[in-house]
C-alpha cells in the first residue's frame, strides 16, 4: 500500500486468487518417468481471477467495487470473507493478519465480517421462520440466551425497516425487498464490524433498490458499519459509496473518492465505463459506449496493462516517429482490425486507408507496415493483419511491456496507467494525444 488510511479497518496487500482449471485428471501436471518426459504435457490453465490487489477500507466508510462481469469482484469478496483461500497476499483486520490467527480466533473474527448476496430468496431457508433465521448466527456463536436472542431479533426486524410481528412469518410471505431486509437483520445479529454487500439490490425493482440503499445508509450510521459494496451498476455505486475501486481483469485500475471519480475519471477504463452509462436525455438516445471488444480471458491476460487491447489511449511506441494525429489513426485501425469491424468484400485498400489516414505517414517504416496490414485485411487475412499490427505497434508500446502499478497521482487517488505515471500526472505527455 502506498499510504496507509487514517483508520483502516481492512488492509489488503498483494491479494491474489488463481483457480486451476486444467482439464482432465492430469490437468496441471507434467510427467516424467525415469527422467524421460511423458509424451503428453498438460499445461496448467490458471484463471487469474484476482491478481496482486492492494487497498484499504477505513472504519465507517463504504468502498464501492465496480467492474464488468467476470473481472473478479465476487472472488475478491469471497477471499476477504475467508470463504476461499488466497493464492497469495495478506488480509489485515484491525491490523491483525487473518492468516496468522488460530482457528478459534479466526472463528471469532468471522463474526465481524458478514456478507449479503444478490439473491435474497436462495439465502433464506424456506422452512424456517424469520425469527429463527435471524437468530441462527447468534446461536452458532453462543450469543445470549433464547429470550435474549428473540428480543434482539425483534429489535433487528425494526432496525431493518420491518415489524417485530414478522418474527413468526416464513420467507415466502415476504417480498424480495423484505427478504433482503431479513438477510440484513441476520447479518447484523452477530454485531459485525464489516459487511460485504455483493450486488445486494441487483435482483430488486428499482423503487425497492432505492429503499434498501437508504436502509443500508441508516444501518451504517446506527451500527457504525464499514461496507464493501460490490456492483456493476454505476448509479448505485455513486449513490452509496464514499470511495470507489475500479477493477479490470483481476486488477484494481483506479481507486478514488466517489465524486472525484465520477467528475473526473483518470483511468481510460473508468472513463469508458462511465461513458457507457445511458444518458437520460430523450434527444440523446445513443447509449454511448467506448468499451469496445470483449474482455480478454483471465486465463491468458494481455501482457503489460491488461486493458491495453481495448484501450483508446494506448501509448505510442517510443521508437516510432508519429504525430499525435497519426498515432490516433493507427490506434483506430488497430482496434478496427482486432474487432474485424469491416467487410473485406465491401472495401478496397485505398478506401480503407482513406477511412483512417489523411495521407502517407511521416515515419516510412510505419507507412510500410500500415500498407501491408491494410492489404492483409482487405483480402480477408485478418490474423496476419492483426498480428502484424500487434507486433509492430501494440507490442512496442510501454503499455504492452510493463504492467503499471496502482500509484498515487498528484490528486486524491491511485491509478494504474502509464499515462498517469509521468511528470504532472495529467496523462497527456508524449505522443498519443489526450484521452
Ligand atoms: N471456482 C472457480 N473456478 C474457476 N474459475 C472461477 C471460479 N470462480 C470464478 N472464476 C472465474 O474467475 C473470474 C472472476 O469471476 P468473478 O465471479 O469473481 O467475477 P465478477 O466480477 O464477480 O463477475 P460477476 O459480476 O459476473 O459476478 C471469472 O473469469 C470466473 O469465470
Amino acid at each position: 500500500m502506498n499510504s496507509p488510511a487514517a483508520d483502516p479497518l481492512i488492509q489488503v496487500a498483494g491479494l491474489t486468487k488463481h483457480f486451476d482449471v486444467s482439464s482432465g485428471i492430469f490437468g496441471g501436471y507434467e510427467f516424467s518417468l525415469n527422467g524421460l518426459q511423458f509424451p503428453f504435457r498438460y499445461d496448467p490453465e490458471v484463471v487469474r481471477a484476482v491478481d496482486d490487489v492492494s487497498f484499504e477500507i477505513e472504519r465507517g466508510e463504504t468502498l464501492g467495487l465496480v467492474g464488468e462481469s467476470g473481472c473478479g469482484k465476487s472472488t475478491l469478496a469471497r477471499v476477504l470473507l475467508q470463504l476461499l483461500e488466497p493464492t497469495a497476499g495478506d488480509i489485515y483486520f484491525e491490523e491483525e493478519n487473518l492468516a496468522e490467527l488460530s482457528s478459534e480466533a479466526l472463528r471469532q473474527r468471522r463474526k465481524d465480517i458478514q456478507i449479503i448476496f444478490q439473491d435474497p430468496q436462495s439465502s433464506l431457508d424456506p422452512r424456517m421462520k424469520a425469527g429463527a433465521i435471524i437468530e441462527e448466527p447468534m446461536q452458532a456463536h453462543g450469543m445470549l440466551d433464547a429470550a435474549g436472542r428473540e428480543e434482539r431479533a425483534k429489535e433487528l426486524l425494526e432496525s431493518v425497516g420491518l415489524e417485530s410481528q414478522y418474527y413468526d412469518r416464513y420467507p415466502h410471505e415476504f417480498s424480495g425487498g423484505q427478504r433482503q431486509r431479513i438477510n440484513l437483520a441476520r447479518a447484523l445479529s452477530v454485531d459485525p464490524e464489516f459487511v460485504v454487500l455483493d450486488e445486494p439490490t441487483s435482483a430488486l425493482d428499482v423503487s425497492v433498490q432505492a429503499q434498501i440503499l437508504n436502509t443500508l445508509d441508516s444501518l451504517q450510521a446506527e451500527f457504525g458499519l464499514t461496507y464493501l459494496f460490490i456492483s456493476h451498476d454505476l448509479s448505485v455505486i455513486r449513490h452509496i459509496s464514499d470511495r470507489v475501486a475500479v477493477m479490470y481483469l483481476g486488477e484494481l485500475v483506479e481507486v478514488a473518492p466517489v465524486e472525484a471519480l465520477f467528475e473526473d475519471p483518470k483511468h481510460p477504463y473508468t472513463r469508458a465505463l462511465l461513458s457507457s452509462i445511458p444518458v437520460p436525455d430523450p434527444r440523446n438516445r445513443g447509449e454511448r459506449s467506448v468499451l469496445e471488444g470483449d474482455v480478454p480471458s483471465p486465463i491468458n491476460p494481455p501482457s503489460g496493462c491488461r486493458f491495453r487491447t481495448r484501450c483508446p489511449a494506448l501509448i505510442a511506441p517510443a521508437e516510432h516517429d508519429l504525430s499525435e494525429t497519426e498515432w490516433e489513426s493507427v490506434r483506430s485501425l488497430l482496434r478496427a482490425v482486432s474487432r474485424r469491424s469491416f467487410d473485406p468484400d465491401d472495401v478496397d485498400a485505398g478506401t480503407l486507408r482513406a477511412r483512417f489516414f489523411d495521407g502517407p505517414l511521416s515515419d516510412a517504416h510505419c507507412e510500410e507496415v500500415i500498407d501491408q496490414a491494410i492489404n492483409h485485411a482487405v483480402t480477408g487475412r485478418w490474423d496476419q493483419s492483426s498480428s502484424l499490427l500487434e507486433r509492430e505497434f501494440s507490442q512496442k508500446s510501454i503499455c504492452a511491456q510493463s504492467n503499471p502499478s496502482l500509484e498515487r497521482i498528484p490528486t486524491d487517488r491511485r491509478v494504474a496507467c502509464h499515462r498517469h505515471h509521468v511528470d504532472g500526472g495529467d496523462g497527456t505527455r508524449g505522443t498519443g494525444g489526450t484521452m
